[in-house]
């Protein structure tokens, strides 16, 4: 069905983290706006993602991963916040994508669908990283199990990383978002200020670089971020960001050897966030101490962190 008056929605990428829920997001708002590593739980906070097309309008709502009991500090601040923050999540959206890897289905995902159908949203099942899998063959009967007695709007196998199938998917969400004006402007890609997502690509970058070294409870926090006007690309931002771990150990872990790794942290976290503002960045980045913080959520919502 066509239709030529404009639609626009709120649609939630829910899935179990890992599985490429910031990679979809980046790949249909067709920029980095929210942070990727191959390490679960790097999405900390809830972000919007604006995809504009010619059809309408999606407001991609990516979610911290919902995850179960089993991760190790399960039981602390962090978790619970990131577990509200995606159940609250399902407020005011028209439709859910669920993300799953392609060849894996595990008990998780049926409590996540379960949770999705009970809310009585259309459920669009994203079967991704399917360029990952040697086997096509097996991808039919993968996707006849999954399916068998749930009640899926569509079915979209794709690959985020390599953006094959996202067409189709965005046809689907056209067609499941209801028929209303772009709530943003068509060149805004998310609701977050660069201010914020300066703090994001730094985190992203020490995820990056000290894989699992890197406490989980380390943060980042933007102290200053000025705008000056330059000559050559019209503005120029400077950036302080400090990042704060619990212990002093830590804090020789991230900055390394003579300062090498954390100088490696800040020109990548740089020539990233050049990319995404278009302007020349004056990046100085610190490591503080702050201990116990993880488990204390008056911290973290001193922090930014919020339900
Ligand atoms: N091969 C392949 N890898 C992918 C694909 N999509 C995502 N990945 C990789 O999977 C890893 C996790 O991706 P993210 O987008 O950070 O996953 P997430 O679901 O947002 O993770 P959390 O933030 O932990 O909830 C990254 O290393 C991605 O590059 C895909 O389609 N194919």
């Amino acid at each position: 069905m066509s239709s030529t008056s404009s639609r626009s929605g709120a649609v939630a990428v829910i899935g179990r983290p890992n599985v490429g829920k910031s990679t979809l997001v980046n790949a249909l708002v067709g920029a980095k706006i929210s942070i990727t590593s191959n390490r679960p739980q790097t999405t900390r906070h809830r972000l919007l993602g604006i995809a504009t097309f010619p059809r309408g309008q999606l407001q991609l709502v990516d979610t911290p991963g919902i995850h179960g009991e089993q991760g190790k500090r399960s039981g602390k601040a962090m978790n619970r916040m990131m577990n509200r923050a995606a159940r609250g999540a399902l407020e005011g959206v028209d439709v859910a994508l669920l993300v799953i890897e392609a060849g894996r289905w595990d008990n998780e995902d049926g409590l996540a669908y379960d949770a999705l159908h009970d809310a009585g949203l259309p459920v669009v099942l994203v079967v991704n990283q399917v360029d990952k899998q040697k086997d096509k063959t097996a991808l039919l009967p993968f996707i006849t199990k999954v399916t068998e007695g749930r009640d899926f709007a569509a079915v979209h196998p794709l690959s985020a990383l390599k953006r094959s199938g996202l067409e189709q998917l965005v046809a689907t969400l056209m067609d499941l978002v209801p028929e209303a004006e772009p709530m943003y402007g068509e060149d805004e890609i998310t609701d977050k200020s660069q201010r914020f997502l300066a703090g994001e690509l730094v985190r992203e970058q020490l995820m990056r670089r000290l894989g699992e070294e890197l406490p989980y409870s380390t943060t980042v926090e933007v102290e200053k971020f000025e705008e000056e006007p330059s000559p050559k690309t019209g503005v120029m931002y400077r950036i302080d960001a400090v990042i704060w771990v619990e212990r002093e150990g830590q804090k020789a872990i991230v900055i390394g050897k003579g300062g090498e790794r954390l100088r490696d942290i800040g020109k990548h976290a740089r020539q990233q966030m050049e990319r995404l503002f278009g302007a020349k960045v004056f990046l100085q980045t610190w490591v503080r101490v702050r201990e116990g913080w993880s488990d204390d959520e008056a911290a973290l919502r001193a922090l930014g962190y919020h339900d």
